[in-house]
């Protein structure tokens, strides 16, 4: 009994410790919070002193999260804007890319939340939108990486997984990271999910999301946010366009631009070049230069997802040698992730984007980038470049220009301080790959249909292009370029709307097809020139039945109707079985040598031995024959016609004619229903059984990516994966690849050949054109730069 006593004596003594040291604790915590709030008020947000995150007055957990991810000293656009934001300032923060401005917003969010001690119950705090799911990802990552410490509720909201799952937990975060769209749709249609409370609203990447093609959504978006709160925006290219600012609210924000006054708009570790190699010489082009940089980690920049699908499906048959990987915004979610997370682990990789990644994604240790297709202008040029020489790293970019393209675009470069010089490709590092694209496009006839889908995305993009000073149509050699696809004739482009540009893509393709080049289509007047040579594969390409596609093709071209192309600039293809008997009777018209060939009641006219034989084989022969006649045989074996006519006069002896015949007609009627009844039982079963087998293989295939993904970057340390939404510090920490990549610093490379050398005659007549260098070897240092620079004012 006594003992007993003693215990729990000894039990309330415990309780009453614990109880007075957590309230010790509280007292203690609240202390400190007093203080920093003290310590930020004191602070001074301009002063020069401020050089690392030490000097800044920040909560622990903030400090250790960014001190156990390796980041000590700020960089200029942290210095500049974290203490203004931490001041509760509105800012417009622009900077060059790679210089490290997601921590310049990630780390006053997190400070000004847990100033205001947020918790679940506080709901949402802070919401950070982003243009690309990519880009959110990564912004996801960091905050996991530097918030590991705090106690708040992040979200990633980037569509993917269904509106439902997502909006079952929205309600209890306090930091949300999102795509425009996919948050506006929550915002509009998740019940309970509040946004009162708002205290910080981030646009990274502001200038993009508050252009034309978000500007709605970012605009409904804004609708739904507390007036008052604080507004951050950052990008590396930025205008204060006061009517975005005023979209948007912002309180006398202040402007912080780091590189203002620096002389380029771009990393000065970054080398620039262009080379001008006309549109049909840049697949040529881009071959070589994969080629001879087989230890590189390269991003090459397309203008769209068809010609990145295009480039990447031939160049994998080309087998250049290093891993290529692709990425564009049609692929799904899962796939997206996957390849993302691939390029960043990779050492060597040639990554074939469009401008999904070109907006601040983070890969580490990018050696190139290279931009095939010239960007719309001068901002897209600096973000794409961006993907290389990031935080103080090197890199190298080099544009590739038609020769339509080069003074306009050398004039928006120039205009937004962007320092690049004229290279040449060195002539033994040029390599056809033209013939091989057109063997190809010959054995795989579902190439040869992505090639011809890319030239027309290609062509309406440079159709759709606004600045037209650079983007010159009637300039690019369509013909040329068709055929360095790989593709047997220019695909015959039909004009349904658009300006004179598209017009002249039509004339042209017809041009190609009365000159006797291949025909895409069958549609023009079908005449080939006697005269005109034409090689083995144009021919073979002309009998081949080119519209069949294998499934795997009809995946990757994604072959069907959502086909954005459709309703401007559309394609013929050689006509296929079922479109024969349309293309005989237009060959009427066309023929040359034509003959007749009848099928059942039907005539022919055909031109080529191989149409007579497809029109004679049995398919079409079942087609065009007559209808053969349904036969039912008795039990004796004999054949009867299904109906057989009864005598006359004893079908009469069996009552009124208008009567049997209703008879028969109420009898037959209820048969048919009863069928119907049966048919629609069976077609609703099979129906259930195709969409559970559907649902089972997309099960198995998602859980086959998520297993195959290296580990991704929401998964837990635990292999299982991580939902995107959780507590901060319930999250492991992200495997820090990248930043281990970064501490290697990037592979050192030896100097590639690529680039011309020319005889010393030619080099000294190239010396003396204006801005144009030629290099016996590429510059591996600044140095180098400068020593060649120094060469051409010498010369
Ligand atoms: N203070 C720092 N110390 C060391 N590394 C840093 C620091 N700040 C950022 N970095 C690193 O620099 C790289 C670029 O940072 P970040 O992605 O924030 O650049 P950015 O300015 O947003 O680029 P972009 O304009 O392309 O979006 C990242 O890998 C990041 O980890």
């Amino acid at each position: 009994m006594a003992a007993e006593k003693k215990a729990g004596a000894a039990q309330k003594k415990h309780r009453s410790g614990t109880t007075e040291a957590r309230t010790l604790k509280r007292k203690r915590d609240q202390e400190d919070l007093g203080k920093l709030q003290e310590a930020v008020n004191e602070l001074d947000p301009k002063s020069p002193t401020i050089k690392a995150f030490t000097d800044l007055p920040l909560s622990a957990a903030t400090a250790a999260g960014l001190r156990s991810s390796h980041f000590e000293t700020l960089t200029d656009i942290q210095a500049r804007a974290i203490p203004l934001a931490l001041k509760g300032r509105d800012i417009l923060g622009a900077a060059k890319t790679g210089s490290g401005k997601t921590l310049a917003f990630l780390v006053p969010v997190l400070e000004c939340l847990f100033r205001q001690q947020w918790t679940e119950y506080d709901g949402l705090g802070a919401l950070i939108i982003s243009p690309t799911r990519e880009l959110a990802v990564q912004i996801f990552e960091v905050l996991r990486q530097i918030g590991r410490k705090h106690v708040f509720s992040a979200g990633l909201v980037i569509g993917g997984k269904s509106l439902k799952e997502e909006a079952e937990r929205l309600s209890r975060m306090n930091i949300l990271v999102c795509t425009p769209g996919r948050m506006l749709q929550h915002l509009d249609q998740t019940a309970g999910f509040v946004v009162d409370n708002l205290q910080m609203l981030v646009l990274d990447e502001a200038d993009r999301i508050m252009d034309m093609g978000f500007q709605s959504a970012v605009d409904a978006l804004v609708e739904h946010l507390p007036k008052t709160r604080q507004t951050m925006l950052f990008s590396a290219t930025q205008s204060k366009k006061v009517s975005d600012l005023a979209r948007l609210s912002l309180k006398d924000p202040e402007y912080v631009s780091v590189h203002e006054a620096a002389e380029s708009a771009t990393p000065a570790t970054l080398q620039q070049h262009y080379i001008v190699t006309p549109l049909p010489e840049k697949l040529d082009t881009l071959f070589g230069f994969i080629k001879s940089n087989l230890k590189s980690k390269i991003v090459v920049f397309l203008s769209s997802g068809k010609q990145v699908r295009f480039v990447y499906e031939s160049f994998r048959h080309l087998q250049p040698g290093i891993p290529l990987l692709h990425l564009h915004g049609r692929q799904k979610q899962v796939a997206r992730l996957e390849i993302t997370h691939r390029f960043t682990a990779a050492k060597h990789a040639c990554l074939f984007a469009t401008d999904v990644v070109a907006r601040g994604v983070d890969f580490p240790a990018v050696d190139w980038v290279i931009q095939v297709d010239c960007p719309e202008d001068a901002d897209t040029y600096i973000h794409r470049v961006g993907r290389t020489a990031r935080y103080e790293s090197a890199g190298r970019a080099v544009l590739f220009l038609d020769p339509s393209e080069e003074e306009g675009m050398l004039k928006r470069l120039e205009h937004k301080k962007v320092p690049i010089l004229k290279v040449h490709v060195k002539e033994t590092k040029k390599k056809s790959i033209a013939d091989q694209l057109q063997n190809m496009c010959f054995q795989y006839p579902d190439l040869k249909y992505l090639g011809q889908k890319a030239f027309i995305s290609y062509t309406r993009s440079i159709h759709l292009q606004k600045d037209k000073s650079v983007f010159k149509l009637q300039k690019l050699d369509l013909d040329g370029f068709a055929t360095s696809m790989g593709l047997a004739g220019t695909p015959q482009i039909k004009y349904q709307k658009g300006g004179d540009d598209v017009k002249r893509i039509k004339n042209a393709s017809r041009a190609a097809l009365s000159s006797g080049s291949e025909s895409e289509g069958e549609g023009g007047d079908g005449k080939k020139k006697k005269d005109e040579v034409r090689t083995k594969y144009q021919k073979m390409a002309e009998r081949v039945n080119q519209d069949v596609l294998s499934s795997h093709y009809r995946k990757l071209i994604g072959d069907g109707s959502d086909d954005e192309d459709a309703d401007f600039l559309s394609v013929k293809r050689v006509l296929g079985d079922d479109e024969l008997d349309a293309a005989a009777d237009e060959a009427g018209a066309a023929a040359v040598a034509a003959k007749t060939v009848s099928l059942g009641k039907q005539e022919f006219i055909v031109d080529s031995h191989r149409r007579e034989k497809l029109l004679k084989s049995k398919k079409k022969m079942l087609k065009y024959m007559d209808k053969g006649q349904k036969l039912v045989f008795d039990d004796d074996g004999n054949a009867h016609p299904i109906y057989e006519l009864q005598d006359e006069e004893e079908f009469k002896k069996q009552g009124p004619v208008e009567i049997l015949r209703r008879q028969f007609v109420d009898t037959e009627a209820s048969r048919v229903r009863e069928v119907d009844v049966e048919d629609k039982q069976l077609a609703k079963e099979k129906r259930q059984e195709k969409k559970i087998k559907r649902k089972e293989r997309e099960r198995e295939e998602e859980l086959a990516a998520a297993q195959a993904a290296p580990k991704a970057q929401l998964e837990g340390a635990d292999g299982d994966a991580e939902d995107p939404l959780a507590l901060l510090r319930s999250l492991p920490a992200p495997g820090g690849g990248a930043d281990s990549d970064r501490e290697d610093g990037p592979p050192k490379k030896k100097a590639k050949k690529w680039f011309q050398d020319d005889s010393d005659d030619e080099r000294e007549k190239a010396k003396k054109k204006k801005n144009v260098i030629e290099m016996d070897r590429e510059p591996d240092t600044l140095e180098d730069l400068e020593d060649m620079a120094a060469r051409l004012l010498e010369g």
